[in-house]
């Protein structure tokens, strides 16, 4: 017999995801249940999925091997059903949620692909220690509809995989159209995260993404790090940017010994019980 499911929906800076409390890892997360629960029409509409689980009980050995520092995984999935290493926005979110129901309590550390994060909380913005970002050597070109132009990028792993493009007015920002991917050469095999960047002020910039395994999205946590990066360079210091994206703001600083650490607002808006029907129709 197949039961119902409690989810909940919850956003940072509209980067939207459904939670699933799976603690005891009884939930078989199919890439079709996951495009199901994202679906915008059909379903409770994502841009992922993020599964709560007892870090010990995960299936993959470098997940369960972070069980002695975080006591739960954050098990991402992007809406096409695809996997990742990292999600700024869903760790972050992840977090609101082990707060709000009483799982943790303070400064808290998450397992995830990308191995273990560090979340703090001020109310319902929540910082998360994203590690450092790594640089690749490859500088691919960007194409992209609306803008005539092949870009140069810049190449950043966080760990997930970012391409991070610098143009030079918020008029190119708005005309672009993402509603394709933009064509990076040479690319990765499993794609990437396309950024695209226009700095706004000394310690400010303003952004759009097309994520890997999603779409466009109104914001996104590893990308907002990457972009940062990417645009200050050699002028990185530890003052914190503010990052302006179709979903709100977050903020960027450094530790003292390089890791990066993003911050902005998590919302969790609604609890639901999905049907036993409907479950067994999507699994
Ligand atoms: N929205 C996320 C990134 C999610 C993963 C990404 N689509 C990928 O496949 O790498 C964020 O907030 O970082």
């Amino acid at each position: 017999m197949t039961h119902t499911l409690t989810a909940l929906k919850g956003h940072g800076t509209e980067n939207d995801f459904v939670v699933l409390p799976d603690l005891d890892a009884h939930l078989s997360l199919s890439p079709s249940l996951v495009r199901a629960l994202c679906d915008r029409h059909a379903g409770l509409g994502a841009d992922g999925v993020l599964r709560v689980v007892r870090t010990e009980l995960a299936t993959e050995p470098d997940v369960r091997k972070q069980a002695g520092e975080a006591e739960f995984f954050m098990d991402y999935h992007n809406a096409d059903g695809s996997i990742a290493e990292m999600c700024g926005n869903g760790v972050r979110v992840f977090g609101w949620y082990l707060r709000q129901a009483g799982l943790i309590e303070g400064t808290t550390t998450i397992a995830t692909r990308g191995g273990p994060k560090t979340l703090s909380f001020d109310g319902s913005n929540v910082s998360v220690d994203m590690g450092m970002a790594s640089p690749r050597p490859e500088r691919p070109t960007v194409r992209v509809t609306g803008l005539a132009e092949v870009f140069g990028s810049i190449a950043i792993d966080l760990p997930n995989p970012h391409v991070v493009v610098e143009l030079d007015s918020v008029q190119d920002l708005s005309v672009l159209d993402l509603t394709q991917p933009p064509t990076v050469e040479p690319g990765l095999p499993d794609g990437q995260n396309v950024e695209f960047a226009v700095r706004t002020g000394p310690r400010r910039i303003r952004m759009r993404v097309h994520e890997r395994g999603v779409g466009e999205t109104r914001s996104c946590g590893t990308g907002i790090c990457a972009a940062v990066v990417a645009v200050a360079g050699d002028s990185a210091g530890t003052d914190e940017w503010l990052v302006d994206v179709p979903g709100g703001q977050c903020r960027v600083s450094w530790r003292d010994t390089g890791e990066v650490v993003l911050s902005g607002p998590a919302v969790l808006m609604a609890t639901v019980e999905i049907g036993a029907d409907w479950l067994a129709e999507h699994r």
